[in-house]
């Protein structure tokens, strides 16, 4: 299974992490920073249009390979933020996707608005980098993580100011997401051991979710009768980064796929 393959490449990056920093170090560091800017609150109450949107700086994929030659991080994630993005995803695992610590730290500096950190949470150590970086919200991905390390790792991030994503493709994993009353679910449409993508999985699994949790789809979102649809079963945001790194201009590509928006917020509470 190649999720097995990442996770095994993750737990040697951790272990080097571990050697360079404690975890008492990165606490010292965020007793410094700013405040987190409110992810979920970004998509739910605040968020720009009908539909929320993730706008995701990311390089290359596994299933894909490289998919943008021109990829400046900077000139991408201000274009976003132009275009109306609620918060952007920026991918920081550097083996399987091209993304990189320093991305994000960088995006970090030149936009406004609410950050996630996509990578492949395993070890709490990776929530204090997360922070440290700049990121204000994490992913954890319930597929590689047993319940219990889900709770602990959402009241770590909780405990720094962080907000959650926990990412779902099935019912039996939204089973177990669902005893920790996440305040925000991912509904992956990428089955991420064979990388096709089906948006029938958020029509599946947005039915069992409670109202009052944020709902995200994520993945294999191109056109705007898409958007209505997940619009119209339920999902309060979408997560796109493939489509938009493929369109040379992002910031239309943005105006295209979600339409026009307002400053003063379209969302409700
Ligand atoms: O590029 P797409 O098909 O629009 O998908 C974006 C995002 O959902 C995808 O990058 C993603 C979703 N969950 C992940 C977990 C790890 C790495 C990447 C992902």
């Amino acid at each position: 299974m190649f999720l097995d393959r990442i996770v095994a490449t993750k737990r040697q990056e951790v272990a080097s992490l571990k050697e360079q920093i404690t975890i008492d170090e990165m606490e010292k560091t965020i007793a410094g920073l700013a405040p987190c800017l409110g992810f979920e609150r970004a998509l739910s109450a605040g968020r720009k249009r009908p539909m929320g949107l993730i706008a995701e700086v990311k390089k290359a994929s596994p299933s894909k390979g490289l998919i943008r030659e021109d990829f400046e991080p900077v000139r991408l994630a201000k274009a976003y933020e132009e275009a109306g993005a609620d918060c952007l995803s920026v991918l920081t695992d550097a083996p399987y996707f091209q993304g990189s610590n320093d991305y994000l730290s960088r995006v970090r500096q030149a936009v406004g608005v609410p950050l996630l950190r996509k990578d492949f949470t395993i070890d709490p150590h990776q929530i204090y980098e997360a922070r440290c970086i700049g990121a204000d919200a994490i992913l954890l991905i319930a597929a590689i993580l047993t319940t219990e390390q889900m709770r602990q790792f959402q009241s770590i991030a909780q405990s720094i100011g962080l907000d959650v994503l926990i990412e779902v493709h099935d019912q039996e994993e939204l089973a177990r997401v669902l005893e920790l009353n996440p305040t925000m679910i991912g509904i992956n449409n990428r089955n991420l051991q064979t990388f096709v993508t089906d948006l029938r999985t958020t029509e599946q699994l947005v039915g069992s979710i409670p109202k009052g949790t944020t709902v995200v789809s994520e993945s294999g979102i191109s056109k705007p009768e898409e958007i209505e649809l997940l619009r119209s079963v339920g999902a309060h945001a979408v997560l796109v980064g493939e489509h938009f790194m493929r369109q040379p201009d992002v910031s239309e590509a943005v105006h295209t796929l979600m339409g026009s928006y307002s400053e003063t917020g379209a969302g409700k509470e």
